[in-house]
């Protein structure tokens, strides 16, 4: 085991696969339950899934959405937020709170947003998903996330200062590797995906763009998905992974409640970086279009 500039020590990484139903508060609950288990089994960073705190789904996201804004917000407004809050703090993990449906109350916009908390329980990070979940594949799957949600405009990076940073962006953001790359090169050492692929594109794609996000850039990549429910309205994917800086998937889930669990060790970036330098070989002269 060792540390790099970018990871300052191993650190033990959680995803939850989480079952979560139509019970907002039940839902909080089991979470909490979960990131506990977690910190038992020795997780400093712990994720939740896109969406973990309702159903996912169009329908769904005005009765559900929260404020976020103006902070601090009330227990009443924001019940996720301080349920987030206080299960960083009781488990004394820095906590990546997937996402949940906000509603920002003077624009009255609703956007697909994830918390992260440090493990005294403040918020280190908002990112609003960039990209919208739009697609139309015929007899398939339909989705228009955007017929509900805007987008948010940044690309988020967070500092656990134990660590080091990471970058966090949601489900579809995956398939923009502009986002992940320009987080990389800032220096994460981990890209985090709460994220919710579904039974048609995920077979296909999810554990694909988590091998491909760490293999452009040489860093680890973690999915984080939802449990499947073949009673809900959208049909999860699950298969929640971890992917290492060489690509190889460390674990990865099946399609049920589970918790999937990968140490992190710098010396892996290292190692992968030295072996194969992209790092310094690129040729930004050449491709000054995507230079930073
Ligand atoms: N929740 C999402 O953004 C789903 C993305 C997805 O399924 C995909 O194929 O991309």
């Amino acid at each position: 085991m060792s540390s790099n500039t970018l990871l300052k020590k191993p650190v033990k990484l959680a995803l939850i696969q989480l079952a979560s139903g139509s019970d907002k508060a039940a839902n909080l609950s089991h979470a909490r339950d979960k990131v506990l288990e977690a910190a038992s089994a020795g997780a400093k960073i712990v994720v939740l899934p896109e969406c973990f705190n309702s159903p996912y789904g169009c329908q769904f996201f005005p009765k559900y959405a929260e404020a976020i804004l103006p902070s601090p917000p009330s227990a009443e407004a924001s019940p996720s937020f301080h349920a987030l809050s206080s299960m960083a703090k009781e488990a004394k993990v820095y906590l990546v709170g997937g996402s949940i449906p906000e509603l920002e109350p003077e624009s009255k916009k609703y956007y697909n947003t994830s918390l992260t908390f440090s493990p005294s329980g403040d918020l280190l990070a908002t990112h609003r998903k960039v990209h919208l979940f739009d697609i139309d594949i015929p007899g398939k799957i339909t989705f228009k996330e955007s017929e509900v949600l805007s987008p948010g405009n940044q690309i988020t990076i967070v500092d656990l200062p134990e660590y080091g940073k990471i970058a966090v962006a949601i489900c579809y953001d995956i398939r923009f590797p502009e986002l992940a790359m320009i987080a990389a090169r800032k220096g994460c050492f981990a890209l985090m995906y709460p994220g919710a692929f579904n039974t048609t594109t995920g077979p296909l794609h999810w554990r694909l763009q988590g091998q491909a996000r760490a293999m452009d850039n040489q860093c680890y990549v973690a999915l984080c998905s939802p449990a499947r429910d073949m009673g809900a309205t959208y049909h999860a994917w699950g298969h929640s992974l971890i992917v290492d800086p060489m690509a190889e998937v460390l674990v990865e889930a099946d399609e049920s409640e589970q918790i999937v669990y990968a140490e992190l060790d710098g010396g892996k970036i290292d190692e992968t970086r030295k072996g194969i330098p992209i790092y310094t070989q690129r040729r930004f002269e050449v491709y000054p279009d995507v230079a930073a």
